[in-house]
């Protein structure tokens, strides 16, 4: 068997997604993600000009080998455009071995280690009152685990936060990046208050998350750990960038909140001194951005070891491909912590028609051979790609740096 032909099919239904199709010279074909958000015509470059033409001829089954092929083929290691590139592939043949098995992906990985798998929405507000009514909207729907984030009063716009009340919150900006002006002080005595309003109203039981988004530096990250541990907080997220890994020794000093972290990592490597020195909880590298399938499954179990558990990235700047390939994984990994949600708009769904479904609370994995999620390329035509950008953030007095 050979791969006889590949293309990328980026369309824009409400937001950019970049996919990958691997075509056999037997006619299965498979498909993967390969969508970074604001970033995404770099990677449909990196597979057209560079990884497409070295797959004719492979034999589509070698998925192994392939990976380090590409991996090790492109000599400059790792970054998020060539593991995004990477990932695509490994995502598309794995779906291709899949629907040869006549299998759900999930039996090729091990069978289930669970009947289905809890997520997380998103609940956001400009103010904690408006907040508290998403957060219930959340709980109505079934949900058992729900991201909480609020406006702050005196900061005008907050990443993370829905720009219009009662919209759903975008994580990208049309066009350039817009500048938002952050206040670390005025976040750091408003989250508490947030939270024991969330814990007054919805009591003990509902699991709560927050994302701080890379915005503080450790010492403020484990001074916010400790303001909310009467809360109970599923977990922190983001709370620093990772780039400087030690700084989750220090957050560890202080709290027993919970840490989470990994979105925008892209490999086992950005990840193994947090996971060998136990500073993290939840690791959330996904399948697009680290390499697919054959590489996250490795920092999953070296993350085993050390009991950290996952909980997989799943915003909406991810396709439904990914999404239906992570659940999948969550279906299969032991050490399974949570899936993150954001519903996709019927537009989108309409374009990658899946077979995952959700139902109070969770993700129950279909049972169609391979991934379970197509793309309808009729469709996804009509919807051309539109440039995105995701935003940076300033301090009071115009500063930029910020680790
Ligand atoms: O809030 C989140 O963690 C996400 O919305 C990320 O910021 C976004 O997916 C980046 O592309
Ligand atoms: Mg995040």
């Amino acid at each position: 068997m050979k791969i006889e032909h590949a293309y990328t099919i980026v369309t824009s239904p409400g937001r950019n997604f970049v996919t990958l199709k691997i075509v056999t010279d037997e006619g299965t074909y498979g498909i993967g993600d390969a969508t970074l958000n604001g970033r995404e015509m770099a990677v449909v470059a990196y597979l057209e000009e560079h990884v497409i033409p070295a797959l004719i001829g492979r034999d589509p089954q070698r998925i192994e080998d392939i990976w380090h092929y590409l991996y090790r083929g492109a000599y400059w290691r790792r970054g998020p455009v060539t593991m995004s590139a990477i990932a695509a592939v490994d995502m598309a043949l794995w779906d291709i071995k899949a629907k040869l098995a006549g299998m759900p992906l999930y039996q090729l990985l091990g069978g289930k280690s669970r009947d289905r798998v809890m997520v997380y929405g998103h609940a956001t507000g400009r103010d904690i009152e408006s907040c508290l009514e998403e957060v219930a909207r959340h709980v109505e729907q079934g949900y058992k685990a729900v991201r909480v984030q609020a406006g702050v009063p005196g900061i005008a716009s907050i990443y993370g936060v829905a720009k219009k009340e009662g919209e759903p919150y975008e994580p990208a900006d049309a066009d350039l990046p817009t500048e938002h002006v952050w206040s670390t002080s005025k976040y750091l005595n408003h989250v508490p208050k947030l939270f024991a309003a969330v814990r007054e109203r919805f009591g003990d039981d509902l699991h709560v998350l927050h994302d701080v988004h890379h915005r503080l530096t450790p010492i403020e990250a484990a001074r916010l750990g400790k303001a909310v541990e009467p809360y109970n907080l599923f977990w922190l997220e983001d709370c620093v960038p990772a780039e400087n890994q030690e700084g989750f020794g220090l957050i560890r000093q202080h709290t027993t909140t919970p840490l989470a972290v990994g979105e925008v990592f892209n490999s086992l490597f950005d990840a193994k001194t947090l996971i060998e020195n136990q500073w993290i909880d939840y690791i959330r590298a996904t399948l697009t951005h680290a390499g697919g399938i054959t590489h996250v499954r490795r920092i999953a179990d070296l993350a085993g070891l050390y009991h950290v558990r996952t909980g997989f990235h799943g915003p909406t700047d991810l396709s439904p491909v990914c999404m239906g390939a992570a659940v999948h994984f969550d279906t299969w990994v032991p050490n399974f912590g949570i899936q993150e949600y954001m519903p996709h708009t019927d537009e989108t769904n309409a374009v990658f028609p899946h077979d995952y479904r959700f139902e109070a609370g969770h993700f129950i994995v279909g049972e169609t051979p391979g991934h379970g999620v197509d793309i309808d390329e009729m469709l996804a035509k009509q919807y051309p790609y539109k440039r995105a950008s995701l935003p940076v953030n300033r301090l009071e007095d115009g500063t930029l740096w910020h680790w």
